[in-house]
């Protein structure tokens, strides 16, 4: 399949809720994605290509809790790194560096294990869509972060 037919299978696995999980919400499901394993491969294919086309050196790929859970890992087989969690405030053991934020719906607080990322590290931050994340970028989407410093760069699928 080449990339333009792995864009559209990936497109056309998206369903589209309105009104969830509250009233003027388009919520965008990608459980579709992950039913099918041509689809996830597809997914995976396209967030690999982009990396190796944009970016010579990752450490690490990040995951956001809880469907950044569902591609990082995958993503960072592909790159023979490793992969960490960014959670949910009160998951992670030991200490932990916080930071809260504003969601489409909602606020949550997120945190990520003080060892787990060295300094100089460049690590992928990756999720499954951004709705009010990043201005500009939507859908299935990669940021870059280096440790303590500032977002490089992001993409959308
Ligand atoms: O661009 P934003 O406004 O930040 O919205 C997008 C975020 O919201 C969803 O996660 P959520 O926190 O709902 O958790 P979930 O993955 O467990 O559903 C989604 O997976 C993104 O992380
Ligand atoms: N519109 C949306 N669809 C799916 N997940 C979301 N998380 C935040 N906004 C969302």
């Amino acid at each position: 399949m080449n990339e333009g037919d792995k864009r559209a299978l990936l497109r056309s696995s998206v369903r589209e809720f309105l009104d969830f999980p509250s009233p003027g919400i388009c919520f965008r499901d990608i459980t579709p994605i992950l039913k099918d394993p041509t689809a996830f491969s597809a997914a995976i294919d396209l967030f690999e290509s982009y990396l190796r086309d944009h970016f010579p050196k990752i450490d690490l790929i990040a995951g956001l809790d809880s469907r950044g859970f569902l591609f990082g890992p995958a993503l960072a087989q592909r790159f023979g790194i490793g992969f960490v969690l960014i959670r949910k405030k009160g998951k992670l053991p030991g200490p932990t560096e916080c930071v809260s934020y504003s969601l489409e719906y909602g606020k949550a607080e997120i945190e990520i294990q003080v060892d787990a990322v060295d300094p100089g590290q460049k690590v992928v931050i990756i999720d499954d869509l951004l709705a009010t994340g990043v201005k500009n970028y939507t859908d299935v989407n990669i940021l870059f972060i280096s440790k303590g410093t500032k977002w490089d760069n992001g993409c959308s699928m």
